[in-house]
């Protein structure tokens, strides 16, 4: 069997990911798995060890992110230009939108479960996206990156002391609630010049731009219903010319998909994207910060081997009717 690593984040979910992996690593050992556990130390240490495992030899090795999207999205940052490893993740975090577009459990042990028993099988090949800001540092997202309003709420959640509380009373998710409202009467909307594939559209009082590998974000939220991973396409949504009332409902509506129907709401199909703005905004990729815009988005098709038990396309498409929706 390949070498199995783990990169785990102790600090996810403020500190509770390290007692979830003190319960994962008696269930390896009982079972008897060999594997490297590597913890990280600071913040984008993950990228770093990610990229020292995958760079040792050419070997296929499997490498598992233990911690929250921030945690995998580092991870697949630093193995991403290499094509021997194949990645895994077990949620540990508190969003964890990884795991429900991936369909692997929200349950740590759960998602162990299912990883041992993926490992057995064809890993399967899936998209990403790559991020050139304007002073060309690249980044590479998994699940979905924005510019605008949903990226300043993730900036302030991540930054925000607040996280901590609401982790402890396992109200994790809450949070995102919570900056929505604090930001929801000051932010100010701006006009977004936006291209796909080549054609030009201009928005106005544009609330925020999504570009999306797989339906969730911010912690469950289905911003981008359709969206499949392995397509060869992002699924793009801009909300724009919508009042701070009413922003509040499409908000609500974003938890079962049901968003995408306000005329207020544009999707788009896509491989390359720009975004630029009349003034800097706020830009996150698997959630976390990393500048603003303007920027240019490629998709990197099947470029990332998963371990994941969501159909892919083909599959998919040969049980026609089929529903590929986690339960
Ligand atoms: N040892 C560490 N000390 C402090 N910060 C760390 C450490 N290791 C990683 N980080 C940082 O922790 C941040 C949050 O990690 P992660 O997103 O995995 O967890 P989370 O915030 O609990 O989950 P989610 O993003 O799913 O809500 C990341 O930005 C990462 O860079």
């Amino acid at each position: 069997m390949e070498q199995l690593y783990f990169i785990i984040n102790p600090k996810a979910r403020n500190g509770a990911c390290l007692k979830i992996w003190e319960r994962l690593e008696s269930k390896l050992k009982n079972k008897n798995i060999s594997y490297m556990a590597l913890f990280t130390e600071y913040p984008g240490h993950a990228k770093r060890l990610a990229d020292q495992i995958a760079i040792k030899s050419t070997e296929i090795k499997i490498l598992i992110a233990v911690g929250g999207d921030g945690t995998m999205h580092e991870v697949m940052n630093g193995m991403v230009l290499y094509k021997n490893i194949i990645l895994g993740f077990i949620p540990g975090g508190s969003g964890n939108d990884f795991s429900r577009g991936f369909q692997i459990p929200v349950d740590p042990e759960e998602a162990l479960n299912v990883i041992i028993r993926l490992m057995k099988k064809e890993a399967s090949l899936i998209d990403i996206g790559e991020i050139t800001m304007h002073d060309q540092i690249n980044h590479y997202f998994i699940n979905n990156m924005g510019a605008g309003f949903d990226a300043i709420i993730s900036y302030e959640v991540n930054h925000s002391r607040m996280k901590a509380l609401f982790n402890k009373l396992s109200l994790g998710r809450l949070i995102y609630v919570y900056f929505l409202l604090k930001k929801l009467f000051t932010y100010k909307c701006s006009t977004i010049d936006l291209s796909i594939d080549g054609k030009k559209h201009i928005f106005e009082h544009t609330w925020f731009v999504t570009v999306s590998n797989q339906p969730y974000y911010d912690g469950g939220m289905k911003i981008a219903p359709g969206s499949l991973a392995d397509d060869g396409l992002f699924d793009i949504t801009v909300v724009h010319r919508l009042s701070r009332l009413k922003l509040l409902f499409v908000f609500i509506s974003v938890f079962g998909g049901k968003h995408i129907h306000f005329k207020e709401v544009k999707t788009f199909k896509g491989s390359l994207v720009s975004i630029h703005t009349n003034s800097p905004l706020y830009v996150h990729a698997d959630g976390e910060f990393i500048g603003y815009t303007p920027l240019t988005i490629n998709l990197h098709s099947k470029a990332v081997k998963v371990l994941t038990r969501k159909r892919s396309k083909e599959e998919v498409n040969l049980k026609e009717g089929g529903s590929n929706d986690f339960n």
